[in-house]
């Protein structure tokens, strides 16, 4: 296994093909769709010819939804076209700036006309099996009636394989459609007619069940996509309303929904109020109470209210077609495991093949063995070879991964973060805003030396009313509360001063409102303040201090509530064996106040940005792997030095689910463990799943060479083991065990 950790380390040297940030490079773009592309086997081939054509810069695979993505710059596409259709890729252009080149696209037909693929399955395995049937009663393997029905069953179930096989053999790529067809031919030739045709009906059969297994997995993506409505109610320029497609409602138009429906587009609540199931978006299932302002989400069902809301984004810009479709592209990045089974099995099919022809050829020769049982052991071996179980398990356990997650209301950015999640052995984890709510409120008002209440609290509410910042939104709606619309003062040369607090110029003079580290910065920070501000910092409350250039005027403390699920996530995490650290740029008493509520003995409080980003390395030299968890809005810096950045509540805004690898829909912090218990599991399983299929290759490899297997006994075990592998990985789609 790669022992790769760091996402900045030798796995990115590996990477075939940058993803994202090199196709922007590339002056132009086109967009295949591939028909016959539905396996890694397919996408190793188009890989091998195309990355070597002179203008070709990157290749995008989307096995999901069969798409191929080439940055290039060539003056037209008439030579990718080609060079897709000699693969037998059957191409079709979905959009590209040059015109195809005259080149006959219409003309590729789409996979083998004629019989339904499973008919045509069926007649290749009755063929097959009456061929054996005959053989075995009349004992004669030679019959006329023996060849007619082994050439039926090739000709039903095999041509496919064998034409790949051929293809991949002109095109130097030695897959296993090149086994199998090796094994066929070799079986036809030296006469073991039912065999070779009980080898190509199993291989095609057990191809087809991989196709189905890998269309399963993927259709438990595109199945989110079913859950939001064809039609919304929006209410036309006269006033009524309409039923009308919801790909057509554009932003700003008002929607409607009734009790018991599906919310057919992204939108803030307009009028009325209700509650609203949000689990096809966050996974959680208690319902969510929205009152006007609130964001609505496509595809979430609105329970017993009706309420109008305007629309926010078009069908193809939601949140829901944003998380579909980040997964379909995170699930084309390849995951380090499935590196390393690629790169394995290019080594392994050449050696094998190469053993194959020691066996044929040297016993003979050398000790005057027989040349027939020889040959007929080198096909075996050829057969047991064949490496699908291994090519096909990882990305099905991956995708299955990626859709569980996603059905938790986790989107995860790619299969390397999947696989890096049981890695952490540390998680930081912000408070503001993560552990805690992020919505606090003003609990105590101090006047320091005089009694100017009133104007002092004025002037500090002025000033917090021009920022966004928790603190100051508390202190300006608790002054709203208070004061009713009693006019602020006006404030000139406004400025934040992050990690610190704010200043301006209010009545022609500079004041500060901030922390302890702004007070002490001013060198306004004496014993006696100190003194007034320890006890509201051991009850985990946040201070800010108003001050002149010259004295502190003015203490507000504010009070955050923990989250109720952040005691729960934190236990879960050290049950898993993590260190959890707690960053906080608030003061470090209140910080460590609201760590020992949580049991977080390691809290690291009056941080600035740098410091945070800081403390992400040294976790990282120290634990090789590390985590963060934040709002994604101003620690993005520490979230994109984390081995893995977790954001929260990333289906409001933009940026987290934009920054983060691994983003949480809702506020719910138990995920961070649920995301590393499920990257725990899908390694399990993906090691499962390469020991059992190297185990079984191992014994038939043995009972080959001791002459106790036959051709289709071997194609029967390695069918099996890809028909185990496959399923073991669709368990994943269930989630891991629970906590
Ligand atoms: N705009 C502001 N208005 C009021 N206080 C502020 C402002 N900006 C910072 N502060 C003060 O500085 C402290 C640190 O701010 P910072 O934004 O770095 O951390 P935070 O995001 O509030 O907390 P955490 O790091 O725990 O999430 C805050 O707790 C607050 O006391
Ligand atoms: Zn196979």
């Amino acid at each position: 296994m790669s022992k790769c950790g760091g996402k900045d380390g030798c796995c990115a040297t590996v990477a075939p093909v940058a993803p994202a940030a090199a196709t922007a490079a590339s002056p132009e773009r086109a967009v295949f769709l591939i028909r016959n592309m539905d396996c890694p086997t397919e996408e190793k081939l188009i890989r091998g010819r195309l990355e070597r054509m002179a203008g070709v810069d990157t290749l995008q695979f989307d096995l999901i939804r069969r798409e191929l993505t080439v940055g290039h710059r060539l003056p037209s596409i008439a030579p990718l076209v080609a060079a897709l259709t000699a693969l037998d890729m059957a191409p079709a252009v979905i959009s590209s700036a040059q015109d195809v080149g005259g080149a006959a696209l219409a003309a590729s037909p789409p996979r083998a006309a004629g019989l339904p693929p499973w008919l045509s399955l069926a007649a290749s395995g009755l063929a097959a099996l009456g061929a054996e049937a005959i053989a075995w009663n009349t004992g004669r393997e030679h019959s006329g009636p023996v060849l007619v029905l082994a050439l039926t069953a090739i000709a039903c179930g095999g041509l496919g394989t064998l034409r790949k096989g051929w293809i991949a053999l002109r095109n130097l790529s030695l897959n296993m459609n090149f086994l199998m067809s090796l094994a066929v031919l070799g079986a036809l030739a030296i006469g073991q007619w039912p065999e070779a045709a009980m080898v190509i009906f199993l291989f095609a059969l057990a191809e087809r069940i991989e196709a189905r297994s890998l269309e399963h997995a993927r259709h438990a993506i595109r199945g989110m996509m079913a859950l939001t409505p064809d039609t919304a109610t929006v209410q036309a320029p006269s006033g009524d309303w309409l039923r009308v497609a919801a790909a057509q409602v554009q932003p700003g138009a008002l929607a409607r929904v009734m009790p018991g429906e599906r919310i057919a587009l992204d939108g803030v609540v307009a009028a009325g109020e209700s509650t609203v199931n949000q689990a096809p978006i966050t996974g959680e299932s208690m319902p969510v109470a929205k009152l006007p302002g609130d964001a609505v989400f496509a595809g979430t069902i609105n329970q017993q209210g009706t309420f109008d809301y305007t629309v926010t984004a078009p069908q193809s810009q939601s949140t829901l077609s944003r998380i579909v479709s980040s997964v379909q592209q995170a699930q084309g990045e390849r995951a380090p495991t499935q590196r390393f089974v690629d790169r394995f099995a290019a080594v392994y099919i050449p050696v094998v093949v190469a053993l194959a022809v020691l066996v044929a050829i040297v016993p003979p020769l050398v000790a005057g063995a027989d040349a027939y049982a020889w040959l007929y052991k080198a096909l075996v071996l050829l057969v047991i070879a064949c490496p699908c179980a291994l090519v096909i398990s990882t990305p099905v356990t991956v995708v299955s991964g990626l859709a569980a997650a996603a059905r938790q209301g986790i989107l995860v950015k790619g299969g390397i973060y999947l696989e890096l999640g049981r890695k952490l052995r540390a998680v930081a984890l912000d408070k503001t805003g993560t552990l805690t709510q992020g919505t606090p409120q003003v609990t105590d008002v101090l006047v320091l030396s005089g009694d100017e209440r009133t104007s002092r609290l004025r002037c500090a509410a002025s000033l917090a009313a021009l920022s966004t910042h928790p603190v100051s939104r508390a202190l300006a709606l608790y002054w709203q509360g208070e004061r009713g619309d009693a006019a602020l003062a006006p404030v000139a040369r406004f400025e934040a001063l992050p990690g610190r607090g704010v200043r301006g110029e209010v009545e022609g003079g500079m004041l500060y409102l901030g922390n302890a580290r702004l007070v002490r910065e001013l060198g306004l920070h004496d014993d006696e303040l100190a003194a007034s501000l320890a006890p509201l910092e051991r009850d985990g409350k946040s201070v800010v201090v108003l001050c002149s250039a010259t004295a502190a005027l003015l203490v507000v403390a504010v009070a955050d509530q923990v989250r109720g699920t952040s005691e729960e996530a934190v236990a879960q995490l050290r049950a898993l064996g993590v260190r959890v650290v707690m960053l906080s740029g608030d003061n470090t008493d209140t910080a460590q106040a609201v760590g020992a509520r949580l049991g977080i003995a390691d809290v690291r409080g009056a941080l600035l940005p740098e410091d945070k980003l800081r403390i992400i390395g040294a976790l990282a030299a120290e634990h090789g792997a590390v985590g963060m968890v934040g709002d994604g809005v101003n620690d993005a810096p520490a979230l994109a030095r984390a081995t893995v950045g977790f954001a929260m509540g990333a289906a409001g805004t933009d940026t987290a689910m934009e920054t983060a690898n691994v983003a949480l829909m809702d506020d719910d912090l138990r995920k961070v463990a649920y995301f590393m218990r499920l990257s725990a599991r899908a390694h399990a399983i993906l090691v499962q799943n390469i020991a059992l299929a190297l185990a079984i290759k191992a014994v038939f490899l043995v009972l080959a060479v001791a002459g106790y297997s036959t051709l289709w006994m071997a194609v029967f075990a390695d069918m099996g083991v890809s028909l185990m592998v496959v399923v073991n990985g669709l368990r994943l789609l269930r989630g891991p065990a629970p906590a």
